[in-house]
């Protein structure tokens, strides 16, 4: 069943014509502390429901907060290399609002005062660079997880009763904010996708965050408005949160200006809301209607002491960062020979740790692109995935890749065995064993098949005896077909005409 209503939508290049999109991309990322961002409590992922609490991120009256320095320390040297200036002194403050997710009815957060400000990162697309301003890098904390239960849509709205997880409530998180992004509409999405990319690979170069974009462990609010052509005043902006693909960035900034084009062309307001991206159906639907500022009734935290981090702390954090993922991804694309362009299409297809990984387990770099910007790029596509969460790993594909050059398999049986494990049937060597896809090496098993195939095509025979060795696909092919494209074609062939000579 389709959830979202339709909406009327304008074509996206018929939007473009008339106006100019403005986007503005809140991204979260958590921290991979070992705890959380005031309290000592664990923050590994995936363990059983409200079993990584206390009573500081439960919010029990009495509990005091405090700072964790190594989140001070992650968040410092995020903004270093988005290139802010870190703030000799900035304080806490509280964000109020009331959701069941949040017990302590405030969410711990930086207002005015936050630990980074007013830094850029730059980005490629189609060839061209754009840099995109860093209004501010600030440092806050998660809330819990929120579960909606049955109903008619699973959705909050309709649910029968919803849970609550604690475990996320009061990991770090960063929360890294652009200016607004002005750039040529037709490459708005391209430029929102990229950027987040590109972010996800330094944030990950920092070792900061694994950043795992579908555990939630980076998140993007995706701003957007639009104004006529010629007009320099803003318009009102939408804001859709918590996309979770890189692929859903591009998606739900495209579809958002296609909706904004149409609601503002016929004469109708975008009103100021919070909206969700429903991956399925690539649409957005109302969330609510946006607190202003004010309403959040921001005030100082009073529990906490100002976080004042030394200038020696912060140059000796400086000298912590890691080569940028520019120039990491130049080293990397000649030591791969390959060109930058090329490489843009692997970070665009944000395969690139994949790609490194799988070369770190062994397998060549042009092999190891081949699979991952090939076969797999296109699965995950047609999965609507991203690489990254395809159920494969590098290690499993330097596998498959070691047994086409063993011999053992041709490229054909390499990618139903590539199938196999993406079905989840288990590792290479087991999908081979259990599909009994290994390549047909015994001479003998192959002479058979070749002697059946002369047989049933004579004609064809008496024309390669009598020199014609162009016809010798013909009994090739029909050797393949018997042993079901597991023999060798080239030991096939050279069997072939040393029957017939
Ligand atoms: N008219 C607009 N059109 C598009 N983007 C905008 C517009 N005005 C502001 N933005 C961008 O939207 C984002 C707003 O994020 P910010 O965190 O400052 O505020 P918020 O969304 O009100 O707060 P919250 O953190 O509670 O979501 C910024 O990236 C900003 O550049
Ligand atoms: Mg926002
Ligand atoms: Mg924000």
């Amino acid at each position: 069943m389709s959830i979202a209503k339709t909406q009327e939508l304008l074509g996206f290049d018929e939007a473009l014509e008339r106006y100019d999109p403005v986007m503005g991309l809140e991204v979260h990322v958590e921290l991979g502390t070992n705890t959380k961002m005031f309290c000592s409590c664990p923050t590994e992922f995936g363990a059983a429901p409200n079993t990584q609490v206390c009573p500081t991120c439960l919010g029990l009256p009495g509990s005091l907060p405090v700072v964790n320095g190594a989140a001070v320390e992650g968040a410092i040297r995020i903004g270093l290399a988005l290139h802010c200036e870190i703030a000799q002194w900035c304080r806490f403050a509280r964000k109020n609002y009331f959701y069941p997710d949040m017990p302590k009815n405030f969410q711990t957060s930086q207002y005015d005062e936050p630990i980074s400000y007013n830094g850029y990162l730059d980005v490629e697309v189609d060839g061209r660079s754009f840099r995109i301003g860093i209004e501010r890098a600030h440092m806050e904390e998660d809330t819990g997880k929120s579960t909606h239960v049955g109903g008619a849509t699973g959705r909050i709205h309709g649910a029968d009763y919803s849970l609550v997880d604690y475990n996320r409530a009061g990991i770090p998180l960063i929360e890294i904010v652009t200016k607004p992004i002005e750039v040529p509409g037709h490459l708005a999405p391209a430029v929102a996708r990229a950027y987040v990319t590109e972010l996800r690979e330094l944030i990950r170069a920092l070792g900061v965050s694994e950043a795992r974009m579908e555990r939630g462990q980076m998140r993007c609010d995706v701003n957007l408005s639009l104004r006529p052509k010629g007009e320099t005043k803003f318009g009102t902006r939408s804001e859709t949160k918590n996309v979770n693909s890189l692929r859903s960035v591009e998606r739900a900034t495209r579809y958002e200006i296609q909706r904004h084009a149409a609601v503002l062309a016929s004469g109708g307001r975008i009103v100021q809301e919070t909206r969700h991206f429903h991956e399925n159906e690539g649409t957005t639907t109302s969330g609510r209607v946006k607190e202003e500022a004010e309403d959040y009734r921001y005030f100082p935290e009073p529990d906490l002491v100002p976080v004042a981090p030394s200038r020696e702390w912060v140059e000796q954090l400086r000298g912590t960062l890691p080569q940028s993922p520019t120039v990491h991804r130049r080293r990397l694309a000649a030591e791969w020979g390959i060109s930058e362009f090329d490489m843009q299409t692997v970070v665009n297809a944000g395969a690139l740790e994949q790609i490194v990984a799988t070369i770190d387990a062994g397998a060549p770099s042009d092999q190891a692109r081949k699979w991952w910007t090939g076969e797999l790029a296109r699965v995950a596509n047609e999965r609507g995935v991203d690489v990254g969460e395809l159920p494969i790993t590098p290690a499993q594909v330097a596998r498959v890749v070691g047994l086409i050059q063993g011999g053992e398999l041709t490229d054909k049986l390499a990618r139903q065995v590539v199938e196999g494990v993406l079905a989840g049937e288990g590792d290479p060597d087991a999908v081979v064993a259990a599909r009994g896809l290994k390549v047909v090496s015994d001479d003998s098993a192959l002479l058979a098949a070749i002697d059946a195939a002369i047989a049933a095509n004579a004609a064809v025979a008496e024309k390669i005896r009598a020199g014609n060795h162009a016809a010798v696909g013909v009994i090739i092919g029909a050797v393949m077909k018997s042993t079901r494209g597991q023999a060798d074609a080239a030991r096939v062939r050279e069997l072939v005409l040393g029957r017939l000579s």
